[in-house]
């Protein structure tokens, strides 16, 4: 499935004023590759990641998540699309302290209501991201490099047609961090999920298919590696 932000505008409220974090922004990310967003403080690359994940509904604009554009759903109809088609990774791993690691994907799976398959699910979806042998430990068990990839392994889970990642290394040293872009981008690949990467490291910007830099909310720089 296609991600497809066309001609995205959201502003929020500033005082009396309102201020423009996104600026008809218009992307494409096809099925199985990875854009990274790069830009200054404030640019507006959070914002995008919210409004792709549907969390925030622009002013103006059209998101599209695999021909299905999201323009007038309701919450609950939203909130179903997300959970389906929608994995999000946060900066920092975010997992229940009082969970294993496969507990923590167990959960997920069974909310898509694939109770019977979930195990399953959870056992495969750690082995995909080299954490089989460590599926029983909990949070504090794991390094911050493990803790990233559980969260990752909990994104994919249910199989999501787009994958929104926000700045996944930061917490993370240089190694663990390109290891960390590495897997992101084969298991796009491998399952042709539409991925989004924040991040501020140009480090990261090699594997990817394309890059776009904001500034002041616009698209600024646009590279594109088919080009
Ligand atoms: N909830 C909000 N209410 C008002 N203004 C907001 C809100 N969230 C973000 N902004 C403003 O919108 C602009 C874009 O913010 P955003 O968080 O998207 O930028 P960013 O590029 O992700 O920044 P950073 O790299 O610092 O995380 C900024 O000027 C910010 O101050």
């Amino acid at each position: 499935m296609t991600l497809v932000l066309d001609s995205v505008t959201l502003t929020y409220p500033d005082g009396d004023r309102r201020l423009t974090a996104l600026d008809d922004v218009s992307l494409h990310v096809p099925a199985g590759t990875v854009t990274a967003v790069v830009g200054p403080s404030g640019s507006g690359k959070s914002s995008l990641l919210a409004v792709a994940a549907t969390l925030i509904t622009p002013d103006t604009g059209t998101i599209t998540i695999g021909g299905t554009s999201t323009t007038g759903l309701n919450r609950a109809v939203l909130a179903r699309l997300r959970r389906r088609h929608v994995g999000i990774v946060f900066q920092q791993a975010n997992l229940l302290p009082a969970l294993t690691a496969a507990e923590q994907l167990r959960v997920v799976a069974r909310l898509d209501g694939r109770r019977g398959g979930a195990d399953l699910q959870a056992e495969a979806g750690l082995a995909e991201v080299g954490l089989a042998e460590l599926a029983h430990r909990r949070p504090h068990q794991l390094s911050g490099g493990q803790r990233q990839r559980v969260n990752i392994a909990r994104a994919l889970v249910n199989r999501p047609a787009v994958l929104l990642v926000d700045e996944p290394t930061s917490a993370l040293d240089r190694a663990s961090g390109a290891a960390i872009i590495d897997l992101l981008t084969a298991r796009t690949r491998e399952h042709g999920v539409a991925t989004v990467l924040v991040t501020h490291d140009r480090a990261h910007l090699d594997g990817v298919d394309q890059v776009v830099e904001l500034v002041d909310g616009q698209i600024a720089v646009r590279v594109s590696r088919a080009e």
